[in-house]
């Protein structure tokens, strides 16, 4: 048995949902789940202890981060991210390529791999299918992300194909580098852009490695929520049944529920955490933004149906006051909040499936939320 696998506990009637449990070295973890993101080894402002208490077992760190600092060496001397960091619950790594593309400079692609300046001292970096997976091993992730390019949005066909054709290449290559155990945690990433020939031709091929698991990459890259949703409906179908699919990037709560519906099994953003240290917090009746004059005096929590430690301490105008006052403590409740926030939402999402009634909570989520 693979090393990380997903346990499907029931299949929607209705809907491709799928409730199940992600078995990892590192804990058994409830899907659909939402992965905290803790780009550099921390989810930003909170402690292990407080992402265990808001009720996740599993997060993602960047590998492009860590390799130019610290470095992954010192990590792996350090006796692995876990331990760096502390945190015993399951790591999932990315493999830089995206990274490079969202924030490396100059970069190049070649088919060896991408040479980029680094965003933080400008040096001259390169990252490869190689480097990626010996970096990853290092840091001693549960999942490791193949190293793919994230076509850009819009892309032509020509370029969409060239590409897909150069990530099934570097796939390849990834699982040569890993030792056999390691490839038990391999995850291949599909792309294709948004063209549908193209999206069962790289799915054809990076499913023949019969890997533990899938991505669908190149999606949430800019493009409208309806032909994310379209490239999903085609693209998700093509993937094994028994093998967790993962959504990259993913994202606000009509996507999270949209996605599960079209069977993605995990998924990670950055948006909970980012737009909560700029003052906006995730509730079910949509976004407050705390930080606006509108809480000044508003002495109730942000989300009275919130059982997280900021609920059930602390008022928007506490909470408000502290984030104009550029206080650090105003980030971390807004964080707490928001992650716990998509925890309590997933729980929903999988009581919904387990009572054949997702349908009908989406439903209520988004005229709650105020989606059309
Ligand atoms: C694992 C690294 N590879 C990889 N990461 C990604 C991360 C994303 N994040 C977003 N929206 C925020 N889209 C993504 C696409 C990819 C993608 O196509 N590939
Ligand atoms: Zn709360």
């Amino acid at each position: 048995m693979a090393a990380v696998y997903l346990e499907i506990l029931k299949e929607d009637s209705r809907t491709k949902a799928r409730l199940g449990k992600l078995h990892t070295p590192h804990g058994t973890i409830d899907t659909p789940v939402f992965m905290p993101v803790g780009t550099q080894g921390t989810v930003k402002t909170m402690t292990p202890e407080e992402i265990k208490e808001i009720g996740a077992g599993m997060i993602l760190s960047n590998t492009y981060h860590l390799f130019l600092r610290p470095g992954h060496e010192l990590v792996r001397e350090a006796g692995g991210l876990h331990r760096f960091m502390n945190w015993d619950g399951a790591i999932l790594t990315d493999s830089g390529g995206f990274q490079v593309f969202s924030l490396g400079d100059m970069r190049t692609i070649r088919e060896e791999g991408v040479e980029f300046r680094s965003h933080i001292d400008g040096s001259r970096q390169f990252l490869s299918p190689e480097i990626s997976m010996q970096v990853q091993m290092s840091l001693g992730s549960d999942v490791v992300m193949a190293f793919d390019e994230c076509a850009p949005y819009p892309c032509t066909h020509t370029y969409a194909k060239d590409s897909l054709e150069r990530t099934t290449r570097w796939l390849k290559r990834c699982k040569e580098t890993l030792t056999t155990t390691d490839t038990q945690s391999l995850f291949g990433i599909v792309q294709g852009g948004m063209f549908e020939d193209l999206r069962r031709q790289s799915a054809a091929e990076i499913t023949e490695l019969d890997l533990p698991g899938y991505a669908i990459g190149g999606l949430s890259v800019g493009e409208p929520k309806d032909i994310m949703y379209e490239v999903l409906d085609y693209t998700v179908p093509l993937l094994p049944r028994e093998k967790p699919r993962y959504l990259m990037g993913v994202g606000s709560p009509d996507a999270l529920i949209e996605g599960v519906m079209r069977g993605i099994d995990m998924f990670d953003c950055v948006l909970p955490t980012r737009i909560a240290r700029n003052g906006t917090a995730l509730t079910r009746f949509g976004k407050v933004i705390v930080r606006n004059a509108g809480s000044a005096r508003d002495f109730g929590p942000i989300d009275p149906s919130c059982d997280c430690y900021t609920c059930r301490n602390y008022s928007r105008a506490y909470i408000r006051h502290l984030l104009k006052a550029e206080e650090i403590l105003g980030l971390r409740l807004m964080s707490i909040h928001n992650l716990r926030y998509l925890q309590i939402l997933m729980h929903e999402v999988r009581e919904a499936i387990k009572e054949d009634r997702l349908p009908e909570y989406r439903e209520k989520c988004f005229s709650d939320y105020g989606y059309e």
